[in-house]
């Protein structure tokens, strides 16, 4: 018989600004818009209400994952559980997008080449380049990365810097039986939900993520989804917002 580990709570950040104003976004740091923090505080309503009260806490080293927690945790009344933050939890980089205008980019380059960009698992998009307004280079935060800081990033690019971290850091404290938030990204969740249903390249490429709504992971012995998918706390404000994401740039 497979016994349960801890139970694994993903959450996507509320809306950015930048989500807002339809921007590609990656490794820029941008606040929380009004209704992302209204997002984050609807996201720890629902963890109350479901009694799915995190032990611990992941993060990205971005604003609107960190503080997403921050305002979910502190409506559920967890604002005080540890906390770990790592680069390796980062949206995607978006390499040389970043910045730009989604439906501009759209228009500019056509269906094929937004997606492909957006959403193929292996092409990343065009490189930033260095010193560029909204590149990370010099950032404190990534001093330790050297020459492995991103100059842009695919899909499989992501999974690959993530995987480390969840195997270091996340399996253990699923296996001492804990409920462990993962505050985090679009992508890098795509990456995270990818490897743990196992979901084939092709198919991950219409997987998307809505902000500010839990999903639940429940895992058996072996690490594997108990219901593959997961299940959202709010199925039907996920299915919505899931469309939202997917249609972006038009
Ligand atoms: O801009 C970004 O960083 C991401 C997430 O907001 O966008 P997309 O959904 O297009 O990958």
């Amino acid at each position: 018989m497979t016994k349960a580990v801890g139970t694994l709570v993903l959450l996507r950040h509320g809306e950015s600004t930048w989500n807002a104003e339809n921007l590609f976004t990656g490794w820029v740091d941008v606040p929380l818009s009004e209704k992302g923090q209204a997002e984050a505080r609807r996201g720890g309503e629902l963890l109350a209400e479901a009694g799915l009260l995190p032990d611990v806490l992941h993060t990205s080293l971005l604003r609107r994952a960190i503080s997403t927690a921050n305002i979910a945790l502190d409506v559920a009344d967890r604002h005080w559980i540890p906390v770990r933050r790592d680069w390796r939890l980062n949206e995607r980089h978006y390499g040389a997008l970043q910045g730009k205008n989604k439906k501009q980019t759209l228009e500019a380059y056509g269906e094929e080449r937004f997606m492909l960009w957006r959403r193929s698992y292996d092409t990343p998009p065009p490189e930033i380049e260095p010193g560029a307004e909204y590149g990370q280079d010099g950032d404190p935060r990534y001093a330790e990365l050297g020459d492995e800081l991103p100059r842009t990033e695919c899909l499989k690019d992501v999974v690959a810097r993530l995987l480390p971290y969840w195997e270091s850091s996340i399996v253990p404290d699923l296996r001492a039986g804990r409920t462990v938030l993962v505050a985090a990204h679009g992508n890098s969740l795509r990456a995270l939900v990818k490897h743990l249903d196992g979901v084939s390249d092709e198919v991950i490429a219409k997987l998307n993520i809505p902000t500010g709504i839990p999903l639940r992971y429940d895992l058996d012995e072996q690490l594997m989804p108990v219901v593959p998918g997961g299940t959202y706390l709010d199925p039907d404000a996920a299915a919505e917002a899931i469309d939202a994401v997917a249609n972006q740039g038009r």
